[in-house]
């Protein structure tokens, strides 16, 4: 047997022959699939005829998939290497490192991703995603593009929006999305991306034009394990090619975003701490109740903006957003058009009531994400902060007690409740951030977050202000796998008897 050295390995002429036995057959799959062969990542949905790609998943491996996708008919299985078909299959195996890639791969050959010629906006960070993407499409769309959103709240475009289950949609489906966007006249898709997406593969077969990283603060340990790890997963966004995207806009004020930057040298760096030298400089001119009045200096040019959102992190998302348009070609006297951006559903967003009370429903589900939110009211000239919150069940445990510090730094009354607690016992989530809230001036507790939200409106005085964190936008409370409908907004209305306006 001829035997030859390759890169260290001894590589027999027989592995030779198998390994371009499985490029041709690839070769051919991908050119079935751009044909119209449909490919399927759960053996359940397989027809005959089709492709089953099987990923080794989080909770179980694809490959023990295999012979209920060849029941189904499947004629093509993609699988890593040293996957054996059960004896008599007519299928053909083609074997992929990646499988998860390669199901990208099919994705972009089947809805001809590339061939859209699409703008394609990334933006991944713990907090702040889904401000700046619709930041972007207000500014984007002011600036004549057609503009396509894809994240956690929903899925939309002109005339069109779904509410969304995910923040970034499994490879497939996403791959649709963007053609029916494309379809649809889109020409820019802005997109939040996960870093569970990231690690998954996710957006395979995608290439982003801009990429923007908002920070890396605590969530998702349960996940990643580490914070080295999550961070690991978000830079695959900037640094791994095939994704890696042509431009960079990355948050310097961040000391995650500071290492990336290291590794994107032509990268758009942004802050607000000239310490850390971006080369997009925000200088906040004042940040009140009123809003943000902030001066930017980029490439030589100045520019003001005065914006009607509160809050500090707000004007770093606005420089995210501001560094992805400029990207996209928008001049800096087009960015002017974000002064009548005025928020995003659930985020910060005001209660109006009948009896004058400040109410306010956010998102804050993350330590810092707590953290900024509170410390941005408790500047403004309210009396009392209080503020309601709860963890989510199945995620990241070691939040937990952080959050009820974060609470515990910048309220004055902390009401613990349930959010979400999925498939865990909702007393034992509150035990886990009950730890954090020592030495909190007043702390209520109620399982129930209806009656938490009622204590907690109770409990207000005329200047005080009250911050209902975790849910914003959501609709549901999820226990036990089933979503019972719970929006926070709506039920503050109907605890003080009035109607539901907006
Ligand atoms: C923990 C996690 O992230 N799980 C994701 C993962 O699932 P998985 O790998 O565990 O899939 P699996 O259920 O083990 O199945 C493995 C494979 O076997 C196949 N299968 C399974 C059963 C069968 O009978 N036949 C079959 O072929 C499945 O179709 C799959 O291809 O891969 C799936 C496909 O991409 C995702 O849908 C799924 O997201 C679940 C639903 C999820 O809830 N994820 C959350 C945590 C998430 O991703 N959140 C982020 C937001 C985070 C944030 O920033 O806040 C998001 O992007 O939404
Ligand atoms: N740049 C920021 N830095 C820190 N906290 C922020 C920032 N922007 C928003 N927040 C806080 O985080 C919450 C969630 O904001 P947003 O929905 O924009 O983030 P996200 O990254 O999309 O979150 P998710 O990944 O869970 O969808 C807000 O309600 C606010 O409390
Ligand atoms: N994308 C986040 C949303 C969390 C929202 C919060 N309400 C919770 O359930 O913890 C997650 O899936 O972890």
């Amino acid at each position: 047997m001829e035997e030859r050295r390759a890169g260290g390995f001894l590589v027999d002429a027989r592995r030779r022959a198998e390994l371009k036995y499985m490029k041709d057959m690839w070769t051919k799959l991908v050119r079935a699939v751009a044909k119209g062969l449909m490919v399927r990542s759960d053996s359940r949905q397989v027809k005959p005829g089709e492709a089953f790609v099987a990923v080794p998943g989080v909770g179980v491996d694809g490959a023990q998939y295999i012979p209920a996708a060849l029941e189904q008919g499947a004629e093509w299985i993609v699988a890593v290497p040293g996957t054996v078909l059960p004896e008599g299959a007519q299928a053909t195996l083609v074997e992929h490192e990646n499988p998860r890639a390669a199901l990208g791969s099919l994705a972009a050959a089947y809805f001809k991703t590339a061939e859209h010629g699409m703008h394609m906006v990334g933006v991944t960070g713990t907090n702040g995603k889904t401000t700046i993407t619709y930041m972007l499409e207000h500014v984007l769309s002011a600036n004549s593009h057609r503009v396509g959103v894809i994240g956690t709240v929903n899925c939309r475009w002109p005339g069109f929006s779904v509410d969304s289950s995910m923040t970034t949609p499994d490879c497939w489906k996403l791959h649709e999305i963007i053609a029916n966007m494309a379809e649809a006249g889109v020409d820019t898709v802005v997109m939040e991306v996960s870093s569970h997406a990231l690690d998954q593969d996710r957006v395979a077969g995608i290439a982003f034009d801009v990429a923007v990283l908002t920070n890396v603060t605590q969530d998702h340990l349960d996940y990643h394990k580490t914070m080295d790890a999550y961070f690991e997963a978000k830079a695959r966004l900037f640094t791994e090619l095939p994704r890696q995207a042509k431009a960079c806009v990355i948050n310097v004020d961040d000391s995650y975003g500071r290492r990336l930057a290291e590794r994107c040298p032509e990268s758009v760096t942004y802050g607000l701490e000239a310490a850390h030298q971006p080369s997009m400089m925000g200088q906040m001119q004042s940040c009140t109740s009123c809003g943000i009045h902030l001066r930017v200096e980029h490439g030589g040019q100045s520019w003001e903006i005065d914006s009607p959102l509160i809050g500090l992190y707000n004007a770093a998302n606005l420089l995210a957003a501001q560094g992805a348009a400029l990207a996209l070609g928008v001049k800096p006297r087009g960015l002017k058009t974000l002064e009548d951006f005025h928020g995003v559903p659930g985020r910060l967003q005001r209660v109006p009531n009948e009896k004058g009370l400040h109410v306010f429903v956010d998102y804050a589900h993350t330590p810092d994400a707590l953290e900024n939110v509170l410390s941005c009211v408790r500047d403004l000239d309210f009396a009392r902060v209080l503020a309601v919150f709860g963890c989510g069940g199945n995620r990241d445990r070691a939040k937990r007690p952080l959050m009820g510090e974060a609470v515990c730094r910048y309220a004055d009354v902390a009401v613990l409740t349930s959010d979400n607690p999925r498939f865990e016992d909702p007393e034992a989530i509150m035990a886990d951030a009950r730890p954090g809230l020592t030495g909190c001036v007043q702390v209520i507790e109620k399982v129930d977050r209806r009656e938490a939200i009622a204590a907690a409106l109770g409990a207000m005085l005329p200047d005080d202000v009250l911050v209902i964190a975790g849910k914003g936008h959501e609709n549901y409370q999820e226990v036990k796998g089933e979503r019972h409908h719970f929006n926070d907004f709506e039920v503050v209305k109907e605890i003080l008897g009035e109607a539901v306006t907006c």
